[in-house]
């Protein structure tokens, strides 16, 4: 998979040379390239952001720089052509479905706003020869688009073969389509059988899969039902069995 990231902070990308992501790299799973978006500004002061029309606090970024670098990293006429990620508060949500979508495809670029955000004509622009998705990773403001990309950009490429050690962990994660979905992760435990005088809940000791399995299950549910009620009003009824129902 291709990554194309524009950002004015290019170093807020060094993380993704480190651990999984960056023996994808390594390995050729991902060709990451990040592009500095002040390289397409053509004054001295190198400038990126304007105030905006209409009036109102704060910046916004410019389009003409958004414009050069877009064409440059995805020129017209590529194909395929690349998908657009944008992430902004006033996106859709960003989910790990989202991520699986994003996963299969062959090419992503990513645009990192700042400020009060980009000059909408961009993204408009954009649209006539790009699918474009603004996604938001939460109801918060960050000061700019680079930690959503991290976040997204880790998200997507745990589930590209051959980037995990080891594949089951992504079949049984949170929200995996199969029995567990949108049912949140239960507790895990590891040896010491007793740490502390906190034993291990027996039932993981048993060597009994079928009780192991009804006994995830059960926390699984009860941990969503206290958590993510809102997850759990979501499920299937058919999903849920009587035992189920009296968690
Ligand atoms: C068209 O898109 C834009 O203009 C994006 O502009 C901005 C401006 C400021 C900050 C950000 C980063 O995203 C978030 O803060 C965010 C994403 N999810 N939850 C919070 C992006």
């Amino acid at each position: 998979m291709k990554l194309d990231i524009v950002t004015i902070f290019p170093d807020y990308f060094a993380p993704l040379d480190v651990s999984l992501l960056g023996k994808a790299r390594r390995t050729g799973l991902l060709d990451v390239r990040v592009h500095d978006l002040r390289e397409w500004t053509h004054d001295r002061h190198r400038t990126v952001d304007d105030t905006p029309y209409g009036g109102g606090p704060g910046m916004v970024m410019k389009p003409e720089p958004w414009g050069e670098v877009l064409d440059t990293v995805a020129p017209p006429g590529s194909d395929p052509a690349p998908r657009l990620v944008v992430p902004t508060p006033s996106g859709r949500p960003f989910t790990q479905a989202m991520a699986a979508e994003l996963a299969a495809e062959p090419w992503l670029v990513f645009a990192c706003g700042r400020y009060e955000g980009i000059d909408s004509r961009v993204v408009d622009e954009a649209r006539t020869r790009m699918r474009v998705d603004e996604v938001s990773l939460g109801d918060f403001v960050l000061a700019g688009g680079e930690v959503a990309v991290l976040v997204m950009v880790e998200a997507v490429g745990r589930l590209l073969p051959g980037v995990l050690g080891n594949a089951d962990s992504v079949t049984d994660d949170s929200f995996a389509p199969g029995p567990m979905e949108s049912l949140l992760e239960g507790p895990v435990y590891t040896k010491p059988p007793l740490w502390r005088d906190r034993p291990v809940p027996e039932v993981l000791l048993s060597g009994n899969h079928g009780a192991i399995a009804r006994w995830r299950r059960d926390e699984a549910l009860r941990r969503t039902a206290r958590n993510r009620p809102d997850l759990l009003v979501r499920m299937d009824p058919g999903s849920l069995d009587e035992h189920d129902r009296r968690v």
